[in-house]
């Protein structure tokens, strides 16, 4: 019997067990240190959400605020919809720029409104396809760019939220379309208008946008119909578009047939773009 290992007793009788033992120690086997896992990179989307967020910030109660259209407005319109619901905004009225737009907002509890309504609005948030080092964009690989010229246009601050990716050191440097949204009628010949004012800048190209046949039968695919009713010529340059801008959106413009084109030039006030090293917000000078 092992003796009552006490320190009540005058004299401390050792425990036993700690003298001798029949069986040698076992030594514990250490596990291996937990792997310690980097922190997982954001997503593209996950950049996009900030971004979202960050603008969002800016928004105050009682505002009237552009919604933008696209994957990361998208983020922005969930944000606003969920301090509403918590009651840290109250009274805001948004302006969509797009009828996808609208839907979600209403979805999301945005009391919604119009220019007409509201000629003036405070901010607005929208994403872009690419932003140059001077602030310009290219905007509406949606489609949406009419609406969100007029709107953005309308507005006392418009702030661009993108994820580092749309960066680019010249508009249409991404080589992706620059769109330009003309009427349905003749179409074509619009198109060839387009196509004599980039003669011979080189890599130019001009294409009529088309979405997959509503019927969904794998048919010839149709036209891309934006929210207003006409269609859309994508421009594509190689190496960006080299040249005064505000003189060949001039040009562009005086082409009967044209509505609007997806260069944003001089309109956003700010750009936050979210990267991987974090947020960096662009004023405009
Ligand atoms: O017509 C679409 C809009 O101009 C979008 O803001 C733009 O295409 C950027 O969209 P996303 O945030 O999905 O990249």
């Amino acid at each position: 019997m092992h003796a009552v290992c006490s320190e009540t007793l005058d004299m401390a009788i050792p425990c036993p067990h700690l003298l001798y033992s029949e069986t040698p120690p076992v030594l514990a086997t250490l596990a291996p240190p937990p792997e310690v896992k980097p922190p997982a990179a954001p997503t593209q989307d996950d950049l996009k959400r900030i971004a979202a967020h960050r603008a969002v910030e800016l928004l105050e109660s009682g505002m009237v605020v552009g919604l933008g259209t696209g994957s990361t407005a998208a983020h922005a319109l969930d944000r606003i919809g969920e301090l509403l619901r918590r009651g840290v905004l109250r009274d805001i009225v948004g302006i969509p720029t797009s009828k996808k737009t609208e839907a979600h907002a209403a979805a999301v509890g945005i009391p919604l409104s119009d220019l007409h309504a509201h000629p003036i609005v405070d901010l607005s948030i929208d994403g872009a396809d690419e932003v140059d080092p001077s602030l310009n964009l290219v905007k509406g690989r949606g489609g949406s760019l009419l609406r969100e010229k007029m709107i953005e246009g309308a507005s006392r601050r418009f702030v661009v939220i993108v994820d580092e990716s749309k960066m680019v050191p010249r508009l249409g440097g991404s080589g992706l379309a620059v769109p330009v949204e003309v009427i349905p009628f003749c179409w074509g010949h619009t198109l060839g208008r387009l196509r004599i004012l980039f003669d011979g800048e080189p890599g130019f190209d001009a294409k009529l946008r088309r979405a997959a046949s509503a019927a969904g039968d794998g048919g010839k695919d149709e036209p891309f119909v934006t929210d207003n009713g006409n269609y859309i010529v994508n421009l594509f340059f190689d190496n960006g578009i080299h040249g005064d801008l505000d003189l060949i959106s001039d040009k562009i413009l005086r082409i009967t047939g044209v509505v609007e084109h997806g260069m944003f030039l001089g309109m956003a006030s700010s750009v936050i773009i979210a990267g991987e090293d974090g947020v960096t917000v662009l004023e405009k000078q």
